[in-house]
């Protein structure tokens, strides 16, 4: 059986799960998005090649759109996931699954809003979802069953790797993968700005971030088992050469403490969002 799947809000994240998902084998003619106004939602399904309603052209582009789908993917703000619930309540197919990537909206506050019984998955993405290298939290919720818990995380796996795990573990996962590429691009962005201001080319300096993160991570993962991050690092860092006088430098700095204490915060920025949707 072919899974139907609507894409409520086809923004960064939506879009890069889009992509992944296309990327792994979905055909278009199973997915339909929404968008808020018509422009975007025909750019989107240029971009994408999937049907995208406006809910400018059609105010019920959102419960069109969920009333055909097996899953519901939920890529608007924190602050309308519930809004966004309320309204598609009554067109929801009883077995359809909801999956919310919104941070901080917990199962409990979607629960309420939609139909008892509806099954519901929270999940937390993240934007390489979109080149097939993404990294996804996913907690199920009340009325969700195991083979529906089991068809989301393999539709995602195609674009990712899949973490079923408590929702209280969700703001941790938030703080290091749904936030974390942009560490990863934070550190790119760094290291091509030092390399322009030693006076290489800007296109080759990013070409080199680029580049050798896009090495590291690869190691990282085809040495799992074997050799940890610690000891990658080591085997690069030569006793008295060039690269212990960057550790040296970033230790002195704080880097390691400032890292955790970045990846920290998103975790409690998350809590903090929560706090505040309960008002
Ligand atoms: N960007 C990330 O890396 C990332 C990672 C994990 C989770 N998230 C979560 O994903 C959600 C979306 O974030 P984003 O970064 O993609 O934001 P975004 O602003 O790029 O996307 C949201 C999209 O939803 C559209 N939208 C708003 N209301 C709508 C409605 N009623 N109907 C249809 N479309 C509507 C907006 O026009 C926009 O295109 C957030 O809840 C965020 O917490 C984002
Ligand atoms: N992007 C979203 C945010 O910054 C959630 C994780 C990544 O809030």
């Amino acid at each position: 059986m072919m899974t139907k799947i609507a894409m409520l809000g086809l923004g960064s994240m939506n879009g890069a799960i889009l992509t992944g998902l296309l990327g792994s084998g979905v055909p278009t003619e199973d997915v339909v998005g929404t968008a808020r106004s018509a422009a975007s939602a025909q750019q989107r399904s240029q971009q994408y090649g999937v049907t995208v309603l406006s809910e400018e052209h059609d105010d019920a582009a959102n419960t069109t759109a969920a009333a055909q789908a097996d899953v519901v993917f939920l890529g608007v703000k924190p602050h309308q996931i519930v809004d966004l619930c309320s309204g598609i309540k009554d067109a929801l197919q009883p077995q359809a699954v909801v999956v919310s990537v919104a941070a901080a909206v917990t199962v409990e506050m979607m629960e309420s809003a939609l139909a008892p019984g509806q099954p519901v998955l929270r999940a937390m993405p993240n934007t390489p979802m979109s080149v097939g290298a993404g990294v996804v939290g996913l907690s199920p919720g009340s009325a969700v069953g195991h083979d529906q818990t089991e068809m989301v995380a393999q539709l995602l796996g195609a674009a990712g790797s899949v973490h079923v795990l408590d929702e209280q573990q969700i703001d941790a996962l938030t703080g290091v993968a749904g936030s974390g590429p942009a560490y990863a691009f934070y550190l790119a962005e760094h290291m091509a700005a030092a390399g322009v201001e030693m006076g290489l080319d800007p296109e080759l300096a990013a070409d080199l971030a680029a580049q050798t993160i896009y090495g590291a991570g690869k190691m990282l993962i085809e040495n799992r088992g074997q050799n940890d991050a610690a000891q990658l690092r080591r085997n690069v860092t030569s006793p008295n050469g060039t690269t212990q006088k960057a550790i040296e430098t970033f230790d002195a700095a704080g880097m390691d403490a400032t890292i955790r204490a970045g990846a920290q915060a998103s975790a409690a920025r998350a809590a903090e969002i929560t706090a505040q949707l309960r008002g």
